[in-house]
């Protein structure tokens, strides 16, 4: 595929919030790109377009680098996720592996502040990899002061080591090839061969409700609560509601969570590995209610009530919480003011149609980068994995049974369960399959679906096969270490290939 799907006029970028800016110039820059946003999109763009010698500039409106994902998304909630696991399994996993700790408890405020490291190492870096290129740039310097410690993390690292020049404030395209940033520093001006928007993305509202992060809260909020709350309802069972519910039940919530549709896991998760999962959080404390709609959510006393309603009408019922968390998906980022229409820039990751993820993102940005220096570029959109980070990880890359239906294409399935592959086993982790569906005729990848112990990791190797456009029976052959997870992968490629996997 061509690199110029990605590149749009401004008007039909969903996340327009490019504005014209007051023009009062402080500075003016000379670039072969300005990459308007941060996130991983951004970054990795910056970072790949001064890579291939491009005069390269990195626009940031808050106050650190790396967006969504690095500062309220992936990065935060992972450590939240890994550490109440850690948890979890200490206390009510560790006697029966004949480990005694006592009495198992755990200090809110250090795990927040575990998290808050964690993301402050990684932002801090990537200045570090812009500077690396030697672009003098004051406001990078002025970052390079006011956070000594995030530069010894990756991102600001990344930045320095690239070469790339940080400018602070918000972005404006003011005409094709002239961006202005609004900053503390008053209006910069850039004049630019090449624009490309990385805007991001933001929680998609619930109507009629108003976020005050505290007990009606997003994501965003949950990743920062001050207490676990006792009893907590999730809006949407889409991945932040599986996610950042796990956590907090836990931690010891009560987690509610109430989907819409009959299924958790949101857009693309395999019908069968939807109900299995639901099946171990339900085992694990986590209720669900499907099939139901939110009416309603509003403060009472000091608890917040939830009116729901059966999806297809009748039983209505109000659900009492402490705090209630909102997660019905993200939408591109509408700071909309006015958007100047040029015709040539071009515009990567949530800000733009496809899935929201981060590692999408990143891969639209070189591919984007490359395209403009004139480069064959290649991005396959049927290869990107998704992962939710629940226990067990599920991952998928590829079709579900339910796409595969819908086409009316003729499929094999392969399956192997965890409990009988013997590292799965010998670790205590025997939930959960891995379930490959390849073309009938052809034998050809189609789609691969994982739920069990490193089925995020796991789930690469499938991506790596679907990519390169292997059959079943390429991955069955390729010898795998043993005892390994993987080699249930190999197991069920066996399955589909030949019918019969050896193990089981
Ligand atoms: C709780 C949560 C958990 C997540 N977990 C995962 C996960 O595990 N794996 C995964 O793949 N994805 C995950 N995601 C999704 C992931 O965060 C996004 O897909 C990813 O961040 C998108 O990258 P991006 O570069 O397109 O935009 P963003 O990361 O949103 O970055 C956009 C940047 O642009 C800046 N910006 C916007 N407008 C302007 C302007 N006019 N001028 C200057 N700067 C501007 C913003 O400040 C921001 O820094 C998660 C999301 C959330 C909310
Ligand atoms: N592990 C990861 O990769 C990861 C983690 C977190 C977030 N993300 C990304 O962030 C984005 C947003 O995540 P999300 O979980 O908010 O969205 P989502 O699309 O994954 O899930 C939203 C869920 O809310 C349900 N819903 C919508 N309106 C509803 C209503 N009124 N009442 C009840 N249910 C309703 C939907 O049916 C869906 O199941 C996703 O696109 C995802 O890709 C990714």
């Amino acid at each position: 595929m061509g690199y110029k799907f990605l590149k749009l006029a401004t008007s039909s970028v969903k996340g327009g919030n490019l504005r014209i800016a007051t023009r009062h110039y402080a500075t003016t820059h000379e670039a072969d790109l300005v990459v308007i946003g941060s996130g991983p999109g951004g970054y990795v763009a910056a970072i790949k377009a001064a890579q291939l010698g491009m005069k390269t500039i990195s626009v940031e409106k808050d106050p650190t680098l790396g967006g969504t994902c690095l500062n309220v998304g992936c990065i935060p909630s992972k450590a939240l996720l890994h550490n109440s696991h850690l948890y979890h399994m200490a206390k009510h996993d560790f006697k029966h592996r004949g480990i005694e700790v006592g009495n198992v408890s755990f200090n809110f405020d250090a795990m927040m502040k575990y998290k808050v490291n964690s993301v402050k190492a990684l932002t801090g870096g990537i200045a570090m990899l812009f500077q690396k290129n030697k672009l003098a740039c004051d406001a990078m310097m002025k970052y390079k002061v006011n956070s000594v410690k995030a530069l010894t993390g990756g991102i600001a690292m990344l930045f320095q080591k690239n070469k790339v020049q940080l400018v602070r404030g918000v972005g404006s395209i003011v005409a094709p090839n002239k961006v202005e940033v609004k900053g503390d520093k008053g209006v910069e001006t850039i004049n630019t061969k090449n624009i490309l928007i990385a805007t991001g993305s933001e929680v998609t509202p619930f109507p009629g409700v108003t976020f005050d992060e505290k007990q009606i809260i997003t994501s965003t909020g949950a990743l920062s609560l001050p207490s676990v709350p006792k009893k907590m309802l999730v809006i949407g069972a889409g991945v932040i509601g599986l996610e950042l519910g796990s956590v907090y039940q836990r931690l010891g919530a009560e987690v509610v969570a109430v989907e819409f549709l009959e299924s958790i896991g949101g857009v693309g998760i395999d019908g069968e590995v939807s109900k299995t999962l639901q099946k171990i959080l339900v085992k694990e404390g986590m209720k669900f209610k499907l099939g139901t709609k939110v009416m309603g959510v509003r403060k009472e006393g000091s608890g917040v009530k939830v009116d729901v309603e059966a999806a297809k009408g009748g039983n209505k019922e109000t659900l009492d919480c402490d705090v209630v968390l909102i997660s019905i998906g993200r939408r591109p980022y509408q700071d909309a003011e006015q958007i100047y229409k040029v015709d040539i820039i071009y515009a990567i990751g949530d800000c733009i149609h496809g899935p929201m993820l981060a590692h999408k993102a990143e891969d639209e940005g070189i591919v984007c980068v490359e395209g403009i220096k004139g480069m064959p570029v290649h991005f396959n959109y049927d290869a990107i994995p998704s992962v939710i980070y629940t226990s067990p990880e599920v991952g998928w890359v590829g079709k579900s049974e339910e796409d595969l239906k819908k086409e009316g294409r003729a499929y094999k399935v392969g399956k192997f369960p965890f409990l009988a592959n013997s590292r799965a086993k010998t670790n205590g982790e025997p939930d959960g399959f891995v379930k490959v569906l390849a073309d009938k005729a052809t034998d050809v990848i189609l789609g691969t679906h994982i739920i069990g112990p490193g089925g995020g990791e796991l789930i690469n190797e499938a991506v790596l096969a679907q990519e390169y456009g292997a059959a079943a029976e390429d991955v069955a052959r390729v010898c795998h270490a043993h005892p390994t997870c993987a080699e249930a992968l190999r197991e069920a490629n066996l399955a589909a290939y030949f019918g019969k996997p050896i193990n089981f």
